[in-house]
């Protein structure tokens, strides 16, 4: 039988793929719903306010932590805000599933907070070289940044044992289709 609420968290380094995997996702799955998370950094060219991210400025964002809108936040890079709003989960966790696309740290909270009704997969990239080239590659961080996000990635890697599973995104094709046999096995549990 379905869940009555299903949360579905993609954690991984930056750089992983973990958004690229998630786009894919909810293409073959659009019973499930993103969870479009607030953050204080700015939209990059391709991105759209409300679908990529909910993008606010710094007092706006500390506004919505002391009302108590946010299930978690973290600062992630630079002192950059990223948080999930309650109000994403709520409703679309019951219908038909939320997928969660948030930082390592973030994860770990949401588990926390929703136990057997969230699955965290854990996106790995081949190799630590690889992720570089994808930081790299994707062209939308300064070198310092990659930087940052790089020492960052390494303590990363050292915590996926503590989410449900991993996936190691190498092929796409095959990332995609071991993630969505477990989205489609966790949904049915
Ligand atoms: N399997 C793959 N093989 C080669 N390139 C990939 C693969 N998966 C994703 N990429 C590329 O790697 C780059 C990073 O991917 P993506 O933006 O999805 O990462 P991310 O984990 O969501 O990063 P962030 O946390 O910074 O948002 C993108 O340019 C994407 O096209
Ligand atoms: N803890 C949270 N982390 C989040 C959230 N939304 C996104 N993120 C993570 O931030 C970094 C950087 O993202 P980018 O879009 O600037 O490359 C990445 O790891 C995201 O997954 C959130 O709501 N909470």
């Amino acid at each position: 039988m379905p869940k009555d609420r299903a949360i579905i968290v993609l954690t991984a380094p930056s750089g992983a793929g973990k958004t690229t995997i998630a786009h894919r996702v909810l293409e073959e799955r659009p019973g499930l719903s993103f969870s479009v998370s607030a953050t204080t950094r700015d939209a990059r060219p391709d991105e759209t306010d409300g679908e990529d991210y909910h993008f606010l400025s710094v007092d706006e964002f500390e506004k919505r932590i002391n009302r108590g809108d946010l299930l978690e936040y973290e600062q992630v890079y630079d002192g950059l805000y990223y948080g999930t709003l309650k109000s994403e989960i709520a409703e679309k966790s019951k219908d038909g599933g939320v997928l969660l696309d948030i930082d390592v740290k973030g994860a770990v909270n949401v588990k926390k907070a929703f136990g057997d009704d969230a699955l965290v997969l854990f996106v790995a990239p081949p190799s630590v070289e690889e992720l570089e080239r994808r930081l790299t590659g994707r062209g939308t961080e300064t070198d310092d940044a990659v930087t940052t996000r790089l020492a960052r990635a390494r303590m990363e890697l050292g915590m996926q044992d503590e989410f449900d599973a991993v996936v190691v995104n190498d092929d796409l094709d095959e990332a995609v289709e071991e993630t969505l046999s477990y989205v489609d096995r966790f949904i049915q549990s």
